[in-house]
């Protein structure tokens, strides 16, 4: 079925209604659909299955109303996990946040935009397909996990389907041919190698797990996950079973004591701009010699005051796996969690982790992979599609490189990696690492690849292969075009938004005739990974070579 509303047109570049004809045209809704204003009574007519051999009756003409009460069957699941669910006989998408597919629910109309609406969910009248209980006690409040009830197995089929609709209809490619199967992921728990948590002055809670309101809580100052959609208001949690083991427990030492009036801790307060104590880091890597995890726990406070945290640096250290306690200390009314200044308060300040028999050093606000497993497995997909010649002689155009892993995996085996990356800090780390590893054919370079000038590629040989691994948005058009002219023999795209990547995928392939630009690649294959169970997330592993 066509996604309409998986990549709302605000964040498309080309999706419009006459590019795209299918987002005004989208297919008649599905068998299980049905949409009735409750108030109203059901027509047996509308709902009678057609005569197998009977046109299809049109589509009948749809216009929501805000505030209107419906009752939905979702389809599907979209963009960031919301359910796609269309109004009975009009083909009209309406997109559900945790609604999941095969849920009858009402759902009161919220937003209207453009060609599809968001709803609300009022009441769930039956419950999903699939439906396990969610091991996590904080699954329906902290929004980190949206499908943790739906049966694993349903969750990676669903993220298949995505890509499909996605690369059929915003691609433009076959449904068959080049989609492989998703690589499930074997951790489904556990698996996240950083967690942030923020300090509150209070206690929020869900007052209805349906609509996601909120109410504050009397029970004190609060340590954990901020509410979806709220940067002002912090859930208490007392673990996270997306964190490793160690993790979990230096979490629940610091809920143990923090609070304790003798230490005269307190919270920051983002709205009044007081408290010292912002975020609570923690980062799980492995010790290369022994391959057991380790921990380093990072404190962001508004100011140094060492002696504050020295109660509890004393208690978490002697928690074995801890090696390094950090802070950072960030004086601006800011909420993020990069210090103008770090200190080391404990052990090392840096932690390792190995990826594809290299070693990566880990500082506390380096980029790295979250999903250390299942990193490994993407790095290898990358470099079966890679295609090496064999011969040491392939030259490697690492885009988007952040702290170079992906180039330096390969580079034992190329002439030579360029990398390419905006973070200055990433690239430091980028050309540690290559040092660490004693890898010295890698250049990496600073720079922003969305304002790239005609100059671009004169500091590189042509390459063999173009790895472009971009953020959430995608490539900027200039760098399509500086692809499109460069014309390496294969470019592997690694995506961790389907969406943004079919639109590239389609300007790379089919090119933009309304700008005059060709397409000049071929695409062979698109490889749905899963990296984060439970969430919405998925990353595609796509081969294109030159036609
Ligand atoms: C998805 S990460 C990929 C990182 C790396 N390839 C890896 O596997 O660890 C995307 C990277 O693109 C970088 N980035 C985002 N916008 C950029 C831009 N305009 N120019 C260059 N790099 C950018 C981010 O800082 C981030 O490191």
């Amino acid at each position: 079925m066509a996604v309409v509303a998986a990549f709302p047109c605000s964040t498309a570049r080309r999706l419009t209604a006459t590019t795209r004809p299918w987002l005004l045209c989208p297919l008649r809704c599905s068998a299980t659909s049905s949409s009735l204003p409750v108030s109203a009574e059901s027509d047996a007519s509308e709902t009678a299955p057609s005569a197998p051999d009977t046109p299809p009756p049109a589509p009948r003409p749809f216009f929501p109303k805000r505030g209107q009460t419906l009752e939905l069957v979702c389809e599907s699941l979209a963009f960031k996990g919301k359910g796609v669910c269309k109004a009975a006989d009009t083909g009209f998408v309406l997109m559900c946040d945790r609604a999941l597919p095969g849920e009858r629910f009402l759902g009161r109309v919220s937003k209207k935009k453009g060609n599809y609406a968001e709803v609300t969910k009022v009441r769930t009248i039956s419950p999903h397909h699939d439906l396990v209980e969610a091991p996590c006690e904080y699954a329906s409040d902290c929004g980190g996990c949206k499908t943790q009830n739906l049966l694993y197995k349903a969750q990676v089929a669903a993220k298949e389907q995505q890509v499909r609709d996605l690369v059929v209809h915003v691609g433009r490619f076959p449904d068959q041919g080049v989609l492989k199967p998703i690589v499930p992921c074997e951790l489904q728990f556990h698996y996240r190698n950083k967690m942030e948590f923020s300090f509150g002055s209070q206690r929020w809670r869900q007052k209805d797990e349906l609509t996601g309101e909120l109410s504050g809580d009397e029970g004190g100052y609060a340590l954990g996950l901020h509410a979806p959609g709220f940067f002002d208001k912090v859930l208490h949690v007392d673990k996270c079973l997306l964190q490793s083991q160690v993790a979990n427990e230096v979490l629940a030492v610091v809920q143990d004591s923090w609070t304790h009036p003798d230490l005269g801790l307190s919270p920051y307060d983002v709205h009044s701009h007081t408290g010292f104590l912002k975020h609570l880091m923690l980062r799980t890597g492995r010790d290369v010699r022994t391959g057991l995890l380790e921990l380093m726990v990072n404190f962001v406070t508004s100011c140094y005051k060492p002696e504050l945290l020295e109660p509890l640096v004393s208690k978490i250290s002697t928690i074995p796996g801890v090696v390094s306690i950090m802070n950072n200390v960030n004086s601006s009314v800011g909420n993020t969690s990069v210090g103008e200044e770090e200190f080391n308060l404990f052990g090392k300040s840096t932690i390792t982790e190995m990826l594809r028999g290299l070693t990566f050093q880990i500082s506390a606000n380096s980029f790295f992979q979250t999903n250390s497993h299942q990193a490994e497995i993407l790095y290898k997909l990358i470099e079966d599609v890679a295609g090496l010649k064999g011969d040491g002689s392939d030259i490697v155009l690492d885009l988007f490189c952040g702290t170079g892993t992906i180039g330096l995996t390969l580079a034992k085996r190329v002439s030579h990696v360029y990398g390419y990356e905006v973070v200055p800090e990433a690239i430091a780390d980028a050309r540690r690492n290559a040092e660490l590893n004693g890898i010295y054919n890698a250049t990496f370079v600073q720079g922003d690849l969305n304002k790239i000038t005609d100059n671009f590629g004169s500091d590189f040989p042509k390459p063999d292969i173009v790895i472009s691994d971009p953020n959430r948005p995608g490539m900027h058009l200039k760098l399509i075009k500086f692809l499109l002219k460069l014309q390496a023999p294969r470019i592997i795209y690694v995506s961790c938004n389907p969406a943004t990547c079919a639109r590239d995928l389609d300007y790379l392939c089919h090119g933009m005739a309304e700008k005059g630009i060709r397409g000049c690649y071929q695409l062979r294959s698109v490889q749905p990974v899963d990296m984060f169970p439970h969430t919405p997330h998925i990353e595609c592993v796509c081969l294109l070579e030159l036609s």
